[in-house]
């Protein structure tokens, strides 16, 4: 847990604890080897640190062929509430006194109350190797929500944070009638758990709140791209589930000319009735070294911070919300979520037809409705109403944000430059540089001085400067994305000032 004065590491006993428990990623299993080398599980992954997406994950040490199983764990590892209440009746009985509770509160104290046990766990090897602390959205204090700029994604951190004291408060009474020691009843503590859960959880059948799968959990994120095929067959870790495979077609699976077939059907992973066991699947083709990713589900930047406490600078499924005048949204019958612009600038479907039917006068919208819900253009000049229109409201969210995409850059720039800064009176020197959010950083964790920066523990302020830049990469991913709808409306407002040859033709 946060700045826990637990030994680091453990890889090597968390790979052989899930070996000796039937862990694998070698089939079958007849012929699977000694694992390579210490970081690595048996025949095809091994651990390894990727800095550039994720830090620790999961690397092929062998070519890996698209729709080949890579891992299976069986459901005897897989850290469930009802695995946790089988083993402890103590902790079933009190459980079951507290009917309303949710699942994911239950499944977070009985992790904690695990935790509680030190050593003498069973779940050791696996839960000395989870992270010490997360960045997830309900850990953001004042100044990294603030960090937003954005009054939609401030009120979302705050509801995520609002959300998780509410739970923990709900579920005091519970901890302390398991007489959890003082430092794990404390909300840093719950804030721990509830991330762990929210981050690393594997959808299970029959527990809404899931499961934590030792060593299926060290994959990290690839998002599905906007392909529609792709990602109906995908929902996240919190609730992964791809079709199950029967036993046969496991075994199957392992000759490689039934590869193809399989990959027209696998995506990432799922817990399988069959083999009473969690596997997963490669969705691509890996060459040796390459990280295998899994795909979580289809989440935006805001999301992806929310419940895993990273973005992607590059994430298909990211979508601006941009404010409307009122009437706007009430012009048609879309749902409110489905006005946005995607990353590349170009307004969503619905927003498109949205505008169109707003650009149109009142009297006459019943009339072009069926267009406009289809996606058709209704005409030249209701195009040039709906560009002129984005366009300028997308101005004005830039125009009253605090700083511009260029003062982002350079701040996200100094923010990175400070990660190499060991010295702590180095420290206070860089942030007075960064100007009033800067000096607000400071204020934020009460140092003041070149001593208090000294003093104050370096994990708290690595972990406030890791949620700051989050914050300012996702409003600077925001903001490019408005400057892109800009782009989008300008040259739809150009083409059709000067229309190509082909729209000549097509208007004769
Ligand atoms: C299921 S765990 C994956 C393993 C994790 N990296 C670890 O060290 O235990 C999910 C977490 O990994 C990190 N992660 C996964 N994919 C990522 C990505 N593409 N970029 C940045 N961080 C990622 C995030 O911290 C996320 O909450």
């Amino acid at each position: 847990m946060e700045g826990d004065g637990e030994e680091e590491g453990g890889l090597e006993s968390l790979l052989k604890w899930g070996r000796e428990l039937g862990v694998s990623d070698s089939f079958p299993p007849e012929t699977a080897a000694q694992p390579r080398s210490a970081s690595c599980l048996g025949h095809t992954l091994s651990v390894s640190d990727f800095r550039e997406a994720g830090g620790r994950g999961l690397g092929a040490v062998r070519e890996v062929r698209k729709g080949e199983l890579v891992l299976k764990v069986p459901k005897s590892c897989l850290l469930t509430t009802e695995r946790l209440l089988m083993d402890d009746q103590c902790l079933s009985a009190a459980v079951k006194n507290r009917p309303s509770l949710s699942s994911a509160q239950i499944l977070t104290v009985c992790l904690l109350y695990e935790v509680g046990k030190g050593k003498k766990s069973w779940w050791y090897p696996y839960l000395k190797n989870l992270p010490r602390s997360y960045s997830t959205l309900p850990t953001f204090r004042q100044f990294g929500v603030e960090a937003f700029q954005v009054d939609d994604a401030i009120w979302v951190a705050k509801k995520a944070r609002w959300k998780a004291e509410a739970e923990w408060k709900e579920a005091h009474a519970l901890m302390e009638e398991l007489k959890f020691k003082p430092r794990l009843i404390t909300f840093n503590s719950w804030l721990w758990a509830s991330a762990t859960i929210s981050s690393r959880t594997l959808h299970v059948p029959w527990d809404e709140a899931g499961c934590l799968c030792p060593v299926g959990d060290l994959f990290n994120y690839a998002a599905p791209g906007g392909d529609l095929a792709e990602s109906n067959n995908i929902t996240l870790t919190r609730s992964l589930q791809v079709k199950s495979l029967s036993h046969e077609e496991v075994e199957y699976n392992s000759k490689p000319e039934q590869l193809d077939t399989l990959s027209q059907r696998l995506t990432d992973g799922g817990f399988e009735e069959s083999v009473n066991a969690y596997c997963f699947y490669a969705r691509q083709h890996y060459v040796r070294g390459e990280q295998v990713l899994l795909s979580y589900g289809t989440y935006t930047n805001l999301e992806l911070l929310e419940h895993y406490g990273f973005l992607l600078d590059n994430n298909p499924n990211d979508r601006a919300y941009i404010p409307f005048e009122p009437g706007v949204s009430s012009c048609s019958s879309w749902p409110t979520e489905s006005l946005y612009i995607n990353q590349g600038g170009e307004p969503s479907y619905a927003l498109l037809s949205t505008l169109r039917l707003w650009a149109t006068p009142s009297n006459q919208r019943r009339s072009v409705g069926h267009l406009a819900y289809s996606g058709s253009q209704l005409s030249p000049q209701n195009e040039m109403r709906v560009m002129h229109l984005l366009l300028k409201c997308c101005n004005t969210v830039l125009q009253n944000l605090p700083t511009s995409i260029e003062d982002d850059q350079r701040l996200l720039c100094s923010l990175n430059q400070v990660d190499g800064i060991d010295a702590p009176v180095e420290l206070l020197d860089v942030f007075l540089k960064l100007g009033a959010e800067g000096g607000a950083f400071l204020e934020s964790l009460g140092l003041r001085s070149r001593a208090s920066v000294a003093e104050s523990m370096s994990w708290k302020i690595e972990r406030a400067l890791e949620r700051w830049k989050s914050a300012v990469q996702w409003r600077l991913r925001y903001k490019r994305t408005l400057m892109d709808c800009i782009t989008y409306c300008s040259n739809v407002i150009d083409s059709i000032h000067s229309p190509g040859p082909l729209q000549m033709e097509c208007a004769d």
